[in-house]
């Protein structure tokens, strides 16, 4: 099974759709916030953006815990950058991304709902102007996270079934901005 990145900015619903997917697939589910250090959680917590150096620990982190999983797994990891998912590229040769992109409106009132979740939603303009999308050599798929989550998880198993040595991006008529 092909190890999975399911990728995107905070709210965009990767925990969500990342579980059910890896339901589906009958492969571990790996939440990357759990293996962020605590330094990164409350600096997050306290509303200030992660940078490079916060971020290359974590993703290394991730990068190992997905490499762990030779029968494939699924990771929730924001990956929001191309440097970043090359980091993870290198770890798991071959890894997929499932990117869930919505607008700023959509995601914004996602974390105004949610409680009980160490990030604020002050920090959501940040995580969109870090995000850099799928270029077209990388190999993945852009869903629209407002669809319900069954749809989202089958729509990526659908997608993770065409063939191995797959490159390009599959996007879906999201509105990304
Ligand atoms: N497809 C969806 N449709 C409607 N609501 C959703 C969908 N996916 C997730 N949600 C809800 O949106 C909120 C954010 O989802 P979730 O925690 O999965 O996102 P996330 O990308 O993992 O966020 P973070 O990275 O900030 O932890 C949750 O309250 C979740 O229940
Ligand atoms: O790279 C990042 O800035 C982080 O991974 C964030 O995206 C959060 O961990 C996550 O989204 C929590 O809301």
């Amino acid at each position: 099974m092909i190890p999975v990145v399911v990728m995107g900015v905070s709210g965009c619903g990767k925990s969500t759709v990342g579980a059910l997917l890896a339901d589906r697939l009958a492969v571990p589910f790996l939440d990357a916030d759990s293996l962020h250090p605590a330094a990164n959680l409350r600096k997050m917590a306290r509303g200030a953006p992660l940078d490079d150096d916060d971020r290359w620990p974590w993703l290394h982190q991730v990068g190992r815990a997905l490499a762990a999983h030779p029968g494939g797994a699924v990771v929730a990891c924001s990956a929001l950058r191309r440097a970043y998912r090359d980091v993870l590229r290198d770890a798991v040769p071959g890894v997929r991304f499932v990117h869930l992109a919505g607008t700023r409106e959509q995601l914004a009132a996602r974390m105004r709902a949610r409680e009980g979740h160490f990030m604020p939603v002050s920090l959501l303009d940040t995580q969109l102007a870090t995000l850099e999308q799928l270029d077209d050599d990388e190999t993945g798929t852009v869903l629209d996270c407002t669809l319900d989550p069954a749809t989202l998880a089958g729509a990526a198993q659908a997608w993770l079934a065409r063939p191995a040595g797959l490159v390009g991006v599959l996007r879906t008529g999201v509105d990304t901005r």
